[in-house]
């Protein structure tokens, strides 16, 4: 079944002569379970295409969906929900928040949902991430690889069908990156997780299923996927 899907997508920004097309007409489909790079040079649109996919803007024109259920209508409310739910992001910049631990900032969307927290199932994406000796230290006290890794538990933690990864490991070393990367894989195939990752990183496209290439906001290419094909 297809997680994600997009029909003629486009997001253009500005007007007439200064009119950039940031995304020109995407049709993209993305299988549950599958892992899925997006690659592309600086200003292709692959940012874009990501905020689109997760419910973070609206597009010019075309259509989301997500399991079938087309979030490009949504209101922003609806969309906040949407996002919650069904969406763990991890960016380049992780995002914690300082005054919380690791443990906190890792369970704080499920409570911000007002959702229980499956203790069971955090305590065990924790250890994965081995960050179980972290849980009462603030992030601060984190190196670079650390906070990564719980930026992507809090991606994890809600159980979201669908993890978008904006240069996940863009501010760490080519080892320490490559163990990043191998934990998510293995988290999102243990847990059916759906993962779409921008990176810039050859190597690091290497580790998913199908790699997209995106120029000037048009797919210029797919490699890979014979895993789902
Ligand atoms: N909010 C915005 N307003 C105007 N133009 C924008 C905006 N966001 C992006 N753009 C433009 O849209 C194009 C695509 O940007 P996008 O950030 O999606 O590219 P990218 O492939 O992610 O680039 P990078 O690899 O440098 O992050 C670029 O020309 C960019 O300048």
């Amino acid at each position: 079944m297809k997680v994600l899907r997009t029909e003629n997508l486009k997001k253009y920004y500005g007007r007439e002569e200064n009119q950039v097309r940031a995304l020109d007409g995407v049709d993209l489909e993305v299988e549950r379970g599958e892992f899925v790079a997006i690659v592309g040079t600086s200003g292709s649109g692959k940012s874009t295409l990501l905020h689109m996919l997760g419910g973070l803007d609206y597009p010019t024109s075309g259509n989301v969906f997500v399991d079938d259920k087309d979030i490009s209508g949504l209101k922003e409310d609806a969309l906040c929900v949407f996002r919650r739910r069904k969406i763990g992001f991890v960016f380049q910049s992780y995002n914690l928040v300082p005054v919380l631990n690791v443990y906190e900032n890792i369970v704080m969307p499920i409570e911000l949902d007002g959702s229980t927290v499956d203790k069971v199932y955090v305590e065990q994406v924790i250890r994965m991430l081995g960050l179980e000796e972290r849980i009462y230290s603030l992030p601060g006290q984190l190196s670079g690889g650390q906070q990564q890794r719980v930026a992507i538990a809090r991606a994890l933690a809600s159980k979201p069908a669908i993890i978008l990864a904006d240069e996940p490991t863009g501010n760490l070393d080519s080892a320490t990156s490559q163990d990043v990367l191998s934990l998510l894989k293995v988290s999102s195939e243990r847990f059916g997780q759906t993962i779409v990752m921008i990176t810039h990183n050859e190597e690091i496209a290497q580790l998913a299923d199908r790699i997209i290439r995106i120029e000037d906001g048009k797919i210029k290419g797919s490699k890979g996927g014979e895993r789902h094909a």
